[in-house]
């Protein structure tokens, strides 16, 4: 039976922790998908890369408005998609190499792990050969979580597609219907309306993006019904069903709605039961997250957890400072760094964007903290003028005392503009201080921040 170092399971973050500071060490990493997980293979980058189209052919549609009459020809989707997945396949079979060919001291196993006990593991490869039984001495569990498909879709026998699959379509769907109203509904549904598709999206709240301020999801939804087809408090009533002609009606209370695709984005769920945690002894929370203390340990000694698995926030900055955690403690248990997840950033890289850190306004009044805010729209300040902006804002929410407490942004940049209120944030500057003690150029957006935080109705002080 293989007894290693150091067993990793998951290789997205997870496999940024072997680093040189391991050369001494026989380390384990398996892998039962394509190598380097979630944020590179199928989230963050490649639908970022996406995006990014999507924004130049809302940039396009949308010249008319400054004097360049601009059209798109074509969309060759086909193109966009090979552009995307020939940049990033590459990347994923070179750190499978690295990793199997080029370290001496790692072996990599592909194929599915479980517990079996403490710290011991039966993989079953992926090409179908016998299962191996591993043990480490340390055990790393870094296998995300992957997407929850509403049973009554899921058991309809019905075509869908999630975030797994989607961004490899060989066209762009006439029409698509989107179930869900979270992060990646709003991102998909920004991508495949910009390229060519109408777009339904059926969500089961009241609003989209619930997890935002509900001023920024109140907009944002009311935006986004002038765009696409929105139905709110929509969740299926009777399972999907599909035509002869291919076509796939779902029902909600709303009655019908047909289209070519049907993309399900109802949330993610942690990876734990596949991987049998339980019967490795690790103590779990009820929605199926490994539980973890600040230095991400799991009630297992030897064993850490982080990233999606573990954490209550499913980002990759935040999987990424997991794992940087975790490399650590390995190495140095006599010293080990804590976590630290008191504020935690998010972009949503829709159309708008939207950019978050903090408390927001209904977190604020449940905790019965005193606070005051101000919306400040981006075209009332100089650059936001400029572009014509008129639903761009970033709200600001501070004590009276002006103790920051949380910025809410929408609008062009609002992934970028975020940073210096990340920054004021988390080392505590004060709106006050961070209003008047430094410049903000002119005529730039960041102005739209200062004005924000200078319309703050502070106390006198
Ligand atoms: C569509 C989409 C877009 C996203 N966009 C963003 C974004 O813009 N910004 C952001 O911050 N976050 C984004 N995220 C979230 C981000 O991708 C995740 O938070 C992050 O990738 C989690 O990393 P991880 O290492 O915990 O898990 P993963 O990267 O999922 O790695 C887990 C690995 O473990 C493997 N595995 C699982 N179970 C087993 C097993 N039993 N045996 C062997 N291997 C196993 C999996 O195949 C996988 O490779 C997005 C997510 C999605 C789905
Ligand atoms: N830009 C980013 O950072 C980014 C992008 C994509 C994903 N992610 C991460 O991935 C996670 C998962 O994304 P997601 O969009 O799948 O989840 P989500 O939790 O953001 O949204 C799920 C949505 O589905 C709705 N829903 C749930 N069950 C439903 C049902 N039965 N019928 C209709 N609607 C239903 C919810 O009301 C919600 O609107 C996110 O929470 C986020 O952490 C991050």
């Amino acid at each position: 039976m293989p007894h290693h170092d150091l067993v990793i399971i998951g290789t997205g973050s997870g496999n940024s922790i072997p680093d040189e500071r391991y050369a001494e060490m026989d380390v384990a990493i398996v892998e039962h998908g394509v190598f380097g997980g979630t944020c590179l293979n199928v989230g963050c980058i490649p639908t970022k890369m996406y995006v990014y189209a999507a924004d130049v052919a809302e940039t396009i549609r949308r010249a008319s408005t400054y004097g360049l009459d601009a059209s798109i020809d074509k969309v060759r989707w086909a193109d966009i998609r090979d552009r995307v997945f020939g940049r990033i396949d590459p990347i994923a079979a070179g750190g499978q190499r690295y990793r199997q060919h080029e370290q001496a001291n790692t072996t990599v196993y592909l194929g599915h792990a479980r517990f079996t006990g403490e710290r011991a593991l039966e993989v079953a490869p992926t090409d179908g050969g016998a299962p191996t039984t591993i043990t480490g001495d340390r055990v790393v569990v870094a296998a995300g979580a992957r997407p929850d498909v509403p049973e009554s879709i899921a058991t309809s026998g019905v075509p869908y597609h999630t975030s797994d699959t989607v961004m490899r379509l060989d066209e762009v769907p006439r029409r698509l219907t989107i179930i869900g109203g979270g992060y990646i509904a709003a991102e998909f549904a920004h991508v495949f309306s910009a390229l060519g598709a109408e777009v339904t999206m059926a969500t089961r709240g009241p609003a989209l993006l619930r997890d935002q301020d509900e001023e920024i999801s109140a907009r944002f939804t009311a935006l986004a019904r002038q765009r696409w087809n929105v139905l709110l408090e929509a969740a299926p009533s009777a399972p999907p069903e599909q035509r002869a002609d291919g076509t796939i009606v779902t029902h909600s209370r709303h009655g019908a709605v047909e289209a070519d695709v049907l993309l399900v984005a109802t949330g993610r769920v942690p990876n734990s039961d596949t991987l049998d945690a339980a019967a490795g002894g690790l103590a779990l929370h009820t929605d199926g997250r490994i539980a973890v203390d600040e230095q991400q340990r799991t009630s297992v000694p030897g064993v850490w957890a982080l990233g999606d698995i573990s954490s209550a926030h499913q980002l990759k900055h935040v999987a990424n400072h997991e794992a940087a955690v975790v490399r650590h403690n390995l190495l140095h248990p006599e010293a080990p760094r804590r976590t630290d997840n008191a504020h935690v950033p998010a972009a949503v890289f829709t159309d708008p964007q939207i950019a978050t850190i903090g408390l927001r306004e209904q977190d604020c009044r449940a905790r019965g903290i005193p606070y005051v805010t101000k919306v400040q729209n981006y075209g009332d300040v100089a650059f936001g003028w400029a572009m014509e902006d008129t639903s761009g804002v970033c709200k600001v929410i501070a004590r009276p005392d002006g103790t920051l407490l949380g910025a809410h942004l929408m609008g062009p940049e609002a992934s970028t503009l975020v940073q210096p209120l990340i920054q004021a944030i988390t080392f505590g500057l004060d709106a006050r201080t961070m209003a008047e003690k430094q410049y903000w150029i002119h005529p730039a957006l960041p102005e739209v921040i200062e004005n924000a935080l200078l319309g703050l109705p502070l106390a006198a002080g």
